[in-house]
């Protein structure tokens, strides 16, 4: 919580017009393993695509660069001797002990996360439930449940009205039967969000990674490098955090973690870094960038032009691309992701959502309003800090961990009706 205040304290003084100082390619075990050759091969491709007449037209997003500089001057950190910077914190064998929670799987872990949630719907439910008859004042509290697990008042809406049908026509009558028939009702709610991200359609697939500041963005990027991996797939990450100092750091971590090259710059300008990032991928045939950006409120106006101006930028280093645009949303945040999502889709287009720090929050219900208000693809889900806590997002997956089957009976000893 004060890591939070304390990062968004340092950020939120942004300073605009900082150019690029040094730039670098840091590739964690890799450095040696990389030749100069291919080194030199991301470089002219970079210089080549800055050489595009179109690439002018964005001049006053990235730094002027002369295609005729040598490479080392362009990118000096791609020379296989530079070492990495002092201040890059060096993770390449993280203590057994900070992975071994993680043994867990995804289920146990998706479980213990939405706790709080579960908690709040699930267990409210299984007070409400447990020791009375299901009747209108029933559903009526249960409404309240739903709306302070933060679900939305039309979600809500949708699920009593749902409750309601069922219950008459089904002729539910013990706990158990009506909790089921909510989380049925709830599964079809979110059911449409689930659109696993498909990267198959191109390479580099660059995905951008937008949201307010300390939503999860560089911690789900590592996540996400992790997850790709394990599927057999090359990351690169482009560290377009180039206003708050630490992110940088934080991805070239994450870089050492997962052994992944991170491309990243001093200082300096986002939509450089990015656009060399894309380069580099480009010439190593990596399969997936991961570009993180600033986190910034949609009430600054001139950073989400700032945001804007990068995603245009990625569609000059290659047309086709962004070829997702993921915001994050910290779960914590409740109904306010409503707003985020719409502001952020207005600048940059939104085609998937992750939704981060599950389980901190009861307010997981959120997704019930996502989905009602503003449904976008939810990606991703994340309930933990370690590397795994962030999956491809399951609808029943996450309806069932909310609903343990027999919760309601068995918290209060009585599932039947009175
Ligand atoms: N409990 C929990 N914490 C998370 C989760 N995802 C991220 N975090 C934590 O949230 C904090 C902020 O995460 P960052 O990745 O730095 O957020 P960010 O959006 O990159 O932050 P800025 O660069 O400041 O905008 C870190 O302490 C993360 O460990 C999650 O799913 N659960």
């Amino acid at each position: 919580m004060f890591g939070f205040l304390k990062k968004k304290f340092g950020k939120n003084e942004q300073a605009e017009s900082g150019q690029p100082s040094a730039e670098e390619i840091v590739e964690p075990q890799a450095t040696e393993a990389v030749t100069p050759a291919v080194d030199a091969t991301v470089v002219t491709e970079t210089a080549v695509a800055v050489e595009q007449p179109a690439v002018e037209t964005v001049a006053d997003a990235v730094p002027a660069r002369p295609v005729d500089v040598p490479v080392e001057e362009l990118l000096p950190a791609l020379a296989p001797s530079e070492p990495v910077p002092a201040a890059a914190p060096v993770v390449a064998n993280p203590p057994a002990t900070a992975e071994a929670p993680a043994k867990r799987s995804w289920t146990d872990r998706l479980k213990a996360g939405l706790a709080r949630t579960r908690q709040q719907l699930g267990g409210g439910l299984a007070s409400l439930f447990g020791l009375r008859k299901i009747d209108e004042d029933l559903l009526e509290e249960l409404e309240s449940t739903l709306l302070m697990a933060d679900c939305g008042v039309e979600a809500t809406q949708h699920l009593i009205d749902d409750l309601r049908l069922r219950w008459k026509r089904d002729r539910l009558e013990t706990a158990d039967q009506l909790q089921q028939a909510l989380a049925d009702g709830l599964n079809g709610i979110i059911a449409p969000l689930e659109q696993p991200l498909d990267i198959s359609s191109h390479q580099p697939f660059i995905i951008m990674i937008a949201g307010v500041n300390g939503s999860g963005k560089t911690t789900s990027i590592g996540k996400l490098a992790k997850y790709f991996q394990a599927q057999g797939k090359s990351v690169l990450l482009a560290a377009g955090d180039t206003f708050r100092a630490a992110a940088r750091e934080q991805l070239m971590t994450w870089g050492e973690r997962n052994n992944v090259t991170v491309v990243a710059q001093d200082g300096g300008d986002a939509a450089a870094v990015i656009f060399d990032a894309i380069s580099a991928a480009r010439a190593r045939n990596i399969d997936i960038v991961l570009a993180d950006t600033a986190g910034r409120l949609p009430t600054q106006l001139h950073l989400m032009e700032e945001i804007a101006k990068v995603r245009r930028v990625i569609a000059k280093a290659d047309p086709s691309g962004p070829h997702e645009v993921l915001l994050v949303l910290d779960a914590n945040i409740g109904q306010n992701a409503l707003a985020q999502v719409k502001a952020f889709d207005k600048a940059i287009g939104v085609t998937g959502l992750v939704v981060t720090k599950l389980d901190g929050t009861a307010k997981g219900g959120v997704l019930a309003a996502i989905a009602r208000q503003c449904p976008k693809p939810l990606r991703f889900i994340g309930v933990g800090e370690g590397i795994d806590d962030l999956q491809p997002f399951k609808a029943r997956e996450f309806v069932d961990a909310l609903f343990e089957p027999g919760a309601a009976a068995v918290k209060n000893g009585a599932g039947e009706r009175a």
